[in-house]
């Protein structure tokens, strides 16, 4: 072994590091298409473990676990870890990490993108995953809606958004959707250098809970109307459903939906008496989709839809 190398590995036994951690950080240059940022700090590791109060029954889904700093932790508490690695580099370092103990045969790496993949069964999920991903990440995740709980490591402003509240500047259409399907709280900021290298931003970690049951209504449909609020989000509706474009869209939907229940075809004059009528009976007429509740999103879905307007075709 090179006298450097020797050297090294001296001084990390003495800081009490395990000589599967110190080949680890020797052997890899970190990947940043990847988003490879090592978390390095101990405590967060504990931190987000202890936040996902896993059991001993638990299959665990860990995505991007790296060099397996939080691998590890995982290992100890569940009675599986199933991680999707992308890199097969990392793949090489986990297998050379727990190989040989026993915690292999409780691992099993699927090598591929997590996005493109399909997830297993699993109880709870923990991911320190690039950020770039963090929004597919996010609606596959809920929309796979058979789990306990997720503890998840985002980039600090897309966290603030996730648990954003009606009125908060950051509430948008990612927080609506989310909170739509979960219950998201923040659990821990973290700081760029409690990661190797160090990322250009600050993290948070959140804990995200899907509703049980999950509200049974149309996704399609209410990701149509949250579109079109959110993209207006500072008008008021009465605003908005008085401009040419959405009133364009609503109506050519209003006339296939009326067809197909062979009601006489309305024309624009119809569909805009009726979108006036459903805001005053909702007392809606100057609210701005910035401080609507999930309920109130939800009850103008419900009640535009019983009255044939429709954001999808
Ligand atoms: C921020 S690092 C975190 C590593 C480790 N979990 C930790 O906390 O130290 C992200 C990891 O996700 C992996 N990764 C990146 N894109 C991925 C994808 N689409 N699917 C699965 N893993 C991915 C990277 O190779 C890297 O190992």
């Amino acid at each position: 072994m090179p006298k450097v190398k020797r050297e090294r590995q001296g001084a990390a036994q003495r800081k009490g590091q395990s000589s599967t951690q110190q080949a680890v950080r020797q052997s890899i240059t970190f990947n940043k298409d990847f988003g490879q940022h090592i978390l390095r700090n101990p405590m967060v590791v504990q931190s987000i473990v202890d936040k996902a109060a896993i059991k001993s029954s638990d299959v665990v889904m860990e995505i991007g676990p790296g060099t397996g700093n939080l691998t590890a932790k995982l290992l100890e508490k569940a009675k599986k870890v199933i991680a999707f690695e992308i890199d097969p580099r990392m793949v090489a370092e986990l297998r050379k990490r727990f190989m040989g103990t026993p915690y292999m045969s409780k691992l099993e790496i699927i090598v591929g993108d997590c996005i493109k993949s399909e997830f297993p069964d699993f109880d709870v999920c923990v991911a320190n995953m690039p950020y770039q991903i963090s929004s597919p990440f996010v609606f596959k995740l809920l929309l796979h809606r058979k789990f306990r709980c997720a503890v998840l490591m985002f980039q600090k402003e897309f966290a603030e958004r996730l648990y954003a509240k009606p009125g908060d500047k950051l509430y948008c259409r990612l927080s609506a959707n989310t909170q739509l399907m979960a219950r998201v709280a923040h659990v821990l900021k973290v700081g760029k250098n409690n990661f190797k290298p160090p990322p250009k931003v600050d993290s948070s970690v959140v804990r995200i809970e899907p509703m049980n049951p999950m509200p049974k209504i149309n996704f399609v449909e209410w990701d149509g109307l949250t579109r079109i609020l959110f993209t207006r989000k500072n008008k008021t509706l009465s605003a908005i459903f008085k401009s040419k474009t959405v009133i364009e869209l609503l109506s050519k939907n209003y006339q296939i939906y009326c067809s197909l229940n062979e009601i006489m075809v309305a024309d624009d004059f119809d569909i805009k008496a009726k979108i006036d009528e459903i805001l005053t009976e909702c007392a809606f007429n100057e609210t701005r989709a910035r401080t609507m509740s999930i309920d109130q999103f939800l009850k103008l879905l419900e009640r535009f839809n019983a009255n044939k307007i429709h954001f999808s075709s």
